[in-house]
C-alpha cells in the first residue's frame, strides 16, 4: 500500500474508534431518556461496518477515548467530515461548521440541547449574557450583588419573562500588602522589647559634680566620685550617663544584693568601640556591692580573651580602690590549684558556697573548670552577670562544655517540686554550719523550712548585662540568654530616625567612633608590603596596630619589615634623612602569655612603634596611644572591621584606619562596606608607582633576606 493510503487508513481507524465511542455514549443517553438507540440514524462509515467492529469491541478502551469524544470532537462534526470526503470536498477547518452539515446532523445533537434548554439553564446564561466571565473577572473591583428584584427582566427564547438571577459574588481581588519594616522583618522570632530599644546620642555626656556632696545626683557615692576624679575622669560618657540611673536607681531598696521577689531587669547595650562600656558596668557593680557585709561571689564578668580579663580587672581595681571589695580573675594562666586557693575556702563544704572574692573576671573555659572542679564555688549569690563582647561569646555559647547553659542553670534556683523530689540523702535536712544559702535557694532546706501555699515564688537576683559594639547586628543570639524583662540600649547617631526604626538602624548600620577617619587603598596584592612601608615612611604612620589574617602572616610580615628597616638604615643614599629603623614586633597566639604581656607593655610604653597582630587583639583592647590601625589583610566581615578599626579613636581621641584591599577582593570589600551603609565614610586613596619607587631598592633587599630565611 502506498504511504498516503496507509496514512488515510490509520486516520480512518482512529476516526472510526472515536465515532463508535460517541455512538455508544449517545445510545446510553437515549436509553436513559427512554428512547430507542439511534444507531441506525447515524451515518456509519463503510470501513467500520466492513471491519465488523461493533460497539462491544470498544468496551475495554472506553473510558479515556469516550471522554475525548465528549470534550473535544463532536460526532456531528465527524459526520460532516465524512460526508465531505465522500463528496470529494475538503474537510472544514476545525471550529467552522458549514450550515448544511450542521443541519444534516441535527438528529443527533438537538434532543440533548432541547432538554438542556428546557431545564432553565439557559435563563442563567441569558441573564449573565455576554458577561459570564466578566462577572467573575478578578480584574474588576468586587461589588455587592444586586438583589433580583432590582434587575431588569428580559424575555427568554420562549418569550417568557424570568426574573434574572443575581450574579455570583466575586472573590475579593488579591492585594499587595504594605512592605513590612526592616526592623519588623528582622525581629521575627526575636524579643519584642528589641523593637523598643532606647536610642542614645553618642554626644550625650554628664559632667561630674564638683562637690562631693552632690555625688548622689548621679547615683554614686562620694568615695567613688573622688576616685573618678583621681583617675582624671571629669564627665560620664553617653553609655555611662544612660546606664547609671538604670543600674543605680535612687530607690535604695532596688540596689539590694538580693531581690528574690522583685528581680531586676536585664540590660543589653550596643555602643561604639572606645565609648566607655567597661566603666558603664564597673561603676554600678562596685557601688552596689560596696554595701555587702559578707564576701560572696556576687559579680561574674565573662570575657573572650585572657588579655581582656587582665584589662578589665585593672579597671575594677582602679575604681574599687578603698571600697574593700575583693577582686579575682581566672584564665588558666596559673595552675588550677593556685586559682582555687585564690577563689574559695575549700573547707567546710557549704551549700551556698564559700567565696574569697566578691567579683570574678574570667574566660568561659576556665570558668567551667572551676564550676565542675572547685568545691564551694557557687553562683547562687550572683547579683550581676556581665557578658562583655557578648556577640562573640554568645557565638561560642555551645563551646566550653556549653558554658552559657551551665552558668544560667547555676544561677537559677531549683523549682520547689524539684527540691521535694530530691533523694533523701541529697536533701539538706540539718544545718551543721551557717549554710550560706541564697534566699532564692532556701527551699533546698527540705526539713527545716516550713512552706505555706501563700509563699511567693523566689527568683534569682542575678541581673544579666550584655555589652558589645556589634551586639544588635545579630540580635538572634541574645535569645539563648533567657533574659528577664530586658531593656535594650543602642548608642548610635541616627539623625532623624523614627523611634519605630531604631532596631532597623541598629541592625543594619554599624556605629563607629565619630573621631575616626577611614581610608581604603586598592592595590595589587604584591604591592601591599610597599604600600605599608609608604604609609610608615612617607605618610608618617606610627604607633600603629597592623592586622593580618593569621599568626603565620604576622610572623612573615614582621620579618620582611625588619629586613626592610635594616636595609633602609644601612643605606647611605641620603645621610640627611632620619634612617632610624622603625621598631616592629609580632603579637600573636604563637607567643607565650609572658611574651605577649612583655610585648604589650613595651608597645604601651611606645618602645615598639608598630605591632603586627592577628585578630587576637582586635576586640576590646584599650591602648590609649594607638593613632593608626592598618588592615594589611582586609577583614572578611564588617563586624571584624568595626572591632579592628575601633582600637584607635577611643574615648573621644582622633585616629585613622587604613585598609589595603587587593584588587581581587576589592569588589567584595566594597560591597560589604556599602551594605553596612558605610561607603560614604570611606576615603579612597591612590598610591602611584612613582611614590613607591624610592622604596623598591630596600624592598628587594628585604625580599632576598626573607627568601634566605624560608629556604
Ligand atoms: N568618662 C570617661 N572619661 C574619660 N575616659 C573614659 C571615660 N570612660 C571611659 N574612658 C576611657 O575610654 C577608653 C575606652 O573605654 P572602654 O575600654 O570601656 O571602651 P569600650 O566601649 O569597652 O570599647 P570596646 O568596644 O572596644 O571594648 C578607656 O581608656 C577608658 O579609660
Amino acid at each position: 500500500m502506498p504511504p498516503t493510503q496507509i496514512a488515510v487508513a490509520k486516520q480512518k481507524t482512529k476516526a472510526k474508534k472515536r465515532y463508535l465511542k460517541a455512538k455508544k455514549e449517545r445510545k446510553k443517553h437515549k436509553a436513559a431518556a427512554g428512547k430507542p438507540a439511534a444507531g441506525g440514524d447515524v451515518d456509519v462509515p463503510d470501513a467500520v461496518r466492513q471491519d465488523g467492529h461493533g460497539d462491544e469491541d470498544n468496551n475495554d478502551s472506553k473510558s479515556d477515548d469516550s471522554k475525548e469524544c465528549e470534550t473535544s470532537v463532536r460526532p456531528d462534526d465527524r459526520g460532516t467530515e465524512r460526508r465531505q470526503r465522500n463528496e470529494g470536498l475538503r474537510p472544514t477547518p476545525k471550529g467552522k461548521i458549514p450550515e448544511e452539515s450542521a443541519e444534516g446532523d441535527v438528529d443527533v445533537a438537538r434532543p440533548r440541547k432541547r432538554r438542556k434548554l428546557d431545564s432553565g439553564e439557559l435563563s442563567l446564561d441569558t441573564t449573565l449574557s455576554g458577561s459570564p466571565s466578566a462577572a467573575h473577572s478578578p480584574s474588576e473591583p468586587s461589588s455587592p450583588p444586586p438583589s433580583s428584584s432590582d434587575l431588569p427582566t428580559e424575555p427568554n427564547y420562549l418569550g417568557r419573562r424570568t426574573p434574572p438571577l443575581p450574579s455570583q459574588p466575586t472573590f475579593p481581588l488579591p492585594s499587595r500588602p504594605d512592605a513590612p519594616e526592616i526592623s519588623e522583618l528582622a525581629s521575627q522570632g526575636l524579643d519584642r522589647a528589641l523593637a523598643r530599644a532606647q536610642l542614645v546620642d553618642p554626644q550625650l555626656s554628664t559632667p561630674l559634680p564638683l562637690d562631693e556632696d552632690q555625688s548622689a545626683d548621679i547615683g554614686l557615692s562620694a568615695k567613688t566620685l573622688r576616685r573618678l576624679k583621681e583617675l582624671g575622669i571629669t564627665e560620664l560618657f553617653a553609655v555611662q550617663t544612660t546606664l547609671l540611673p538604670m543600674l543605680l536607681p535612687p530607690d535604695r531598696l532596688k540596689r539590694s544584693l538580693y531581690l528574690p521577689y522583685d528581680p531586676p531587669s536585664d540590660i543589653c547595650v550596643s555602643a561604639p568601640t572606645g565609648s566607655g562600656k567597661t566603666l558603664a558596668y564597673v561603676l554600678p557593680i562596685v557601688e552596689t556591692l560596696s554595701s555587702r557585709a559578707v564576701t560572696r561571689l556576687r559579680a561574674l564578668v565573662v570575657l573572650p580573651t585572657r588579655d581582656l580579663v587582665v584589662q578589665v580587672r585593672e579597671t575594677f581595681e582602679a575604681i574599687a580602690k578603698g571600697h574593700g571589695l575583693k577582686i579575682g580573675s581566672v584564665t588558666g594562666q596559673h595552675p588550677f590549684s593556685h586559682e582555687q586557693a585564690q577563689l574559695v575556702n575549700k573547707e567546710p563544704t557549704l551549700h551556698g558556697g564559700s567565696s574569697k572574692v566578691d567579683i570574678l573576671i574570667c574566660t568561659p573555659g576556665r570558668l567551667m573548670d572551676h564550676m565542675s572542679g572547685t568545691p564551694n564555688f557557687s553562683l547562687q549569690h550572683l547579683r550581676f552577670l556581665v557578658i562583655d563582647e557578648a556577640d562573640r561569646l554568645l557565638a561560642q555559647a555551645q563551646s566550653f562544655q556549653n558554658w552559657l547553659a551551665q552558668v544560667l542553670a547555676a544561677t537559677r534556683p531549683p523549682a520547689y517540686a524539684e527540691a521535694d523530689t530530691k533523694p533523701r540523702e541529697d536533701r539538706i535536712t540539718s544545718i551543721p554550719y551557717p549554710d550560706a544559702l541564697s534566699p532564692a535557694f532556701l527551699h533546698l532546706l527540705g526539713g527545716s523550712v516550713v512552706r505555706a501555699d501563700i509563699d511567693e515564688k523566689r527568683e534569682s537576683s542575678c541581673q544579666k548585662l550584655l555589652f558589645s559594639a556589634t551586639l544588635m547586628n545579630d540580635p538572634g543570639r541574645i535569645a539563648a540568654l533567657e533574659l528577664r524583662t530586658p531593656r535594650y540600649v543602642v548608642v548610635q547617631s541616627a539623625g532623624g530616625v523614627q523611634e519605630s526604626d531604631v532596631l532597623g538602624v541598629a541592625m543594619e548600620r554599624f556605629s563607629m567612633p565619630a573621631t575616626l577617619k577611614e581610608h581604603m587603598i586598592v592595590c595589587d596584592s604584591s604591592q601591599k608590603p610597599l604600600i605599608l612601608f609608604h604609609l610608615v615612611h612617607s605618610i608618617g604612620v606610627t604607633n600603629a596596630l597592623v592586622f593580618t589574617k593569621s599568626a603565620e602572616s604576622t610572623q612573615r610580615l614582621v620579618q620582611l619589615f625588619e629586613f626592610f628597616e635594616a636595609a633602609r638604615s644601612d643605606s647611605q643614599v641620603d645621610a640627611t634623612q632620619n634612617r632610624k629603623p622603625v621598631v616592629v614586633r609580632a603579637y600573636s597566639s604563637d607567643l607565650s602569655a609572658l611574651e605577649r604581656k612583655s610585648i604589650l607593655e613595651k608597645f604601651k610604653a611606645q618602645e615598639i612603634e608598630m605591632l603586627v597582630c592577628s585578630d587576637l587583639v582586635s576586640r576590646g583592647m584599650d591602648i590609649k596611644h594607638v593613632e593608626h590601625v592598618i588592615n594589611y589583610d582586609a577583614p572578611v566581615d564588617m563586624r571584624k572591621y568595626v572591632h579592628r578599626v575601633g582600637r584607635t579613636a577611643r574615648a573621644g581621641r582622633t585616629g585613622e584606619a587604613w585598609t589595603l584591599v587587593g584588587k581581587q577582593e576589592a569588589r567584595y570589600f566594597k560591597k560589604m562596606i556599602k551594605s553596612a551603609d558605610h561607603a560614604a565614610a570611606m576615603n579612597r586613596l591612590r598610591v602611584t608607582d612613582r611614590q613607591l619607587a624610592p622604596l623598591i631598592p630596600f624592598y628587594r633587599v628585604a625580599l632576598s633576606g626573607l627568601k634566605d630565611v624560608y629556604s
